[in-house]
């Protein structure tokens, strides 16, 4: 199928909020020239805590565009121009910037973990559905299922995280609300969906909900290392999930073991699978041997550019251009099942938030 040409594309006039690390990526993704685009994306206006760091961040990220610079992130939501937001602060901050920008008409994007607690989501929820505006949270990932019935999965993201000697030396979170709150807010939102993904036929569609099991190691009140297993009585299949702030993911991430075999799927971060690879049971067991061991494994590489924001982008043009308020994929519902999961860690681990008595 050819693709369609420019002018048949639908356009998002995008307003960026915040500066740091996963706009950039987002800035350098949308300005990737694609054969294959499913939408047309400009970069129309920055919104950051000053104009030096906003044009720092445009010269950087999108040389050459022409973009309008606001240091405050109202000037982006009041902009004509701009279709939609991008919220990419600091997660304390997204119920606010998310209300914000609902209420200036905007379609909103906003990065994951969506809010702090599963309650503040279903506040900003409930607001774009009133305003009648589009709302998805930003959620990269892929699944695959060739290995028979799956029933477990092994999934971590550990990252060495530079905030890790502020958490260390902060008396209170409200110290500095900038620091992610906690590993299984800031990294376990992937494994969760990782688990659901691989584990649930169609994820969040009427079935059984998974026990939670979690334990963390704390320190100043947020989790810095956690465990946690989704158990589904019924089937008795497993997620096993870990998060930490103190070492780095293997690169096979995550492990989708089946009855005919499994997959690892490898990749720099669990946001982003760059490969996976099948192994299949072999027939009968080696002369000998009792039990089965693999066959060699093949691998497939996913043919990709970028971080693969463009690909949630062009998602969002089409949903919009479509007249649709959610995304079939990364439904609002899922959303909340995540966070009502990453709450019940949070209850069992003994992590309590300011907005858990909102
Ligand atoms: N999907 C993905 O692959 C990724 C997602 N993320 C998610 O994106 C969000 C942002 O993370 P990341 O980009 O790493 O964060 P950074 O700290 O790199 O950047 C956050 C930006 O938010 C703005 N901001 C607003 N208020 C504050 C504040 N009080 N303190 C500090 N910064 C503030 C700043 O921009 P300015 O000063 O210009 O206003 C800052 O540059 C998080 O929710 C994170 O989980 C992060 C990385 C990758
Ligand atoms: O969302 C994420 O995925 C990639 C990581 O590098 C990043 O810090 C994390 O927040």
């Amino acid at each position: 199928m050819s693709s369609p040409s420019c002018s048949t594309l639908p356009t998002l006039h995008w307003g960026v909020i915040g500066t740091g690390l996963a706009a950039s990526w987002f800035a350098t993704d949308l300005n990737l020239p694609r054969a294959n685009a499913q939408a047309r994306h400009v970069i129309q206006a920055i919104g950051s805590s000053s104009i030096e760091k906003g044009e720092t961040f445009a010269k950087t990220h999108l040389p050459g565009v022409d973009v309008t610079i606001y240091n405050t992130y109202e000037q982006v939501y009041a902009d004509t121009k701009v279709d939609i937001i991008y919220i990419a602060t600091p997660a304390t901050f997204h119920k606010k910037n998310c209300l914000d920008a609902i209420a200036a008409g905007k379609h909103v994007l906003c990065e994951k973990p969506f809010t702090i607690t599963a309650q503040e989501s279903r506040d900003v929820i409930a607001a774009a559905k009133a305003k009648g505006v589009f709302l998805m949270e930003g959620m990269k990932i892929f699944e695959d299922k060739v290995i028979g019935d799956v029933n477990r999965v092994l999934c971590d993201l550990s990252m060495y995280m530079g905030q890790l000697d502020q958490i260390r030396s902060r008396t209170a979170p409200s110290e500095n609300p900038a620091i992610p709150p906690g590993i299984m807010l800031e990294a376990g939102v992937y494994p969760v969906t990782w688990g659901l993904l691989a584990l649930e036929k169609q994820p969040g569609c009427g079935e059984e909900r998974p026990q939670i099991l979690a334990a963390s190691k704390l320190c100043n009140g947020v989790d810095i290392s956690t465990s946690m297993i989704m158990h589904y009585p019924a089937s008795g299949q497993q997620a096993v999930l870990s998060m930490s702030m103190e070492t780095k993911l293997a690169s096979n991430f995550c492990r989708i073991e089946g009855t005919k075999g499994h997959i690892d799927v490898e990749g720099l971060v669990t946001s982003h699978p760059e490969s996976f690879t099948i192994f299949h049971k072999s027939e009968r067991p080696e002369s000998g041997i009792p039990f089965a061991f693999n066959k060699a494994g093949q691998k497939f590489k996913f043919d990709q550019e970028g971080w693969g924001f463009h690909y949630e982008a062009d998602a969002v043009a089409l949903d919009i251009a479509a007249g649709r308020q959610e995304n079939a994929i990364m439904p609002c519902s899922e959303t909340i099942r995540v966070m009502e999961i990453v709450d019940e860690v949070r209850r069992q681990v003994g992590v309590r938030f300011p907005q858990d008595d909102q």
